[in-house]
């Protein structure tokens, strides 16, 4: 091949043909051009396994589909949503990339970037609780990447520590968009398309199926099944609360009796956390989703004083990860 793979989607093959005239083939890249590595992990419809680009040499993670599990379970829908999701998604360093995707007789592979790091759920158990320093780090990183998720019309609706990830550097990597809601596409929206109708209709976009994971649903998804951006701000205090202390804010003995103390707004402080971390917290855990703070409202509050956002977030070393001592 004389073309190097850039991590194209295709490959051109340059062959001769009878006569020797050169002739460029195109060739959709296919599970042949990876050697497959270890299971980096299970999911309920698929497996993720490290691969490498046998030309590049590039290393990625690949999530295999299986056809027949994904009929037989009804989600055709969520493969479509992911994709079409993770398409939109393209230029953001804190959402995993999605390079290219094939299929083969049995199975749907999505390429995407490889998160060494694993969770944060995963460190943050280590650790048990992060200190200030590494809760702004992280918690800036996650609200950086919801922000553009938000600005191209993506609402996650299933945001928890499981689903954020961590690369070789430990910088986020949010993923998991299969249960994403996709609003029409602000970039579409231009004045003259007529689609940019009453905002009510962007803005609270109506879910009658879908529901998060119990300790992080907005209570409005619990009592009229509207998701909405702001529902993804209310999962984002859920997460700054647990990285502080080690813990989600609404956890019951079982999903209804969480379901309660959500719809309650039942939950305590530890002692001693910082108190423009619970300001911060308590404005985030509003009960109605029009008074939550949103994306820049945070990125303003004191809590996040000094820290930067944009480009220069995504060049900062990660700190060492410490648990959080009370003053
Ligand atoms: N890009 C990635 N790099 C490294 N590990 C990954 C990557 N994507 C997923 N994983 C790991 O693989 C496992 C399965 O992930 P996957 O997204 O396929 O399923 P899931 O969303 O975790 O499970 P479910 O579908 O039940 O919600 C997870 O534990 C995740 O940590
Ligand atoms: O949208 C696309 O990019 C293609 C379009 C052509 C195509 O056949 N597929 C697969 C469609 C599909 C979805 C679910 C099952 Cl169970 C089987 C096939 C789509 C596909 C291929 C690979 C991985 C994901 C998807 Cl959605």
């Amino acid at each position: 091949e004389d073309w190097k793979d850039r991590g194209a989607a295709v490959i051109v093959k340059k062959e001769v043909d009878a006569s020797g005239k050169p002739v460029y083939r195109t060739v959709k890249k296919g599970v042949q051009d990876f050697s497959f590595g270890r299971i980096l992990g299970e999911g309920s419809y698929s497996s993720v396994y490290l691969a490498t680009d046998r030309q590049s040499l590039k290393e990625y993670a690949i999530k295999v589909l299986e056809k027949k599990h994904i009929i037989k379970e009804k989600k055709v829908k969520y493969v479509n949503i992911e994709k079409n999701t993770l398409n939109r998604l393209t230029d953001h360093p804190g959402i995993v990339r999605l390079y290219y995707t094939f299929q083969d007789e049995q199975s749907l592979y999505y390429v995407l970037d490889l998160c060494s790091g694993g969770e944060l759920l995963g460190i943050l158990k280590r650790t048990g609780t992060f200190d200030v320093e590494c809760t702004r780090f992280y918690g800036a990183q996650i609200l950086d990447a919801i922000r553009y998720m938000h600005s191209r019309g993506v609402i996650h609706r299933d945001l928890k520590p499981e689903n954020v990830l961590l690369d070789e550097n430990m910088h986020v990597k949010i993923t998991d968009f299969g249960t994403a809601k996709l609003l029409p596409d602000p970039r579409d929206l231009s004045a003259d398309s007529g689609l940019s109708g009453p905002l009510s209709l962007q803005g609270d976009s109506r879910s009658a199926s879908f529901v998060g994971t119990a300790e992080y649903v907005s209570p409005e998804l619990l009592m009229d099944k509207s998701a909405s951006k702001a529902s993804d701000l209310w999962a984002y205090g859920c997460i700054i609360y647990q990285l502080l202390a080690g813990r989600p804010p609404f956890k019951g003995g079982s999903e209804y009796l969480t379901f309660q103390k959500i719809v309650n707004l039942d939950y305590d402080f530890p002692p001693g956390l910082p108190p423009s971390a619970r300001d911060l917290i308590e404005r985030c855990l509003v009960l109605e989703p029009a008074r939550r703070l949103t994306t820049e409202h945070i990125m303003n509050h004191e809590f996040f004083d000094g820290q930067p956002f944009g480009r220069d977030l995504w060049r900062t070393k990660a700190p060492r990860l410490r648990p959080y001592v009370p003053p």
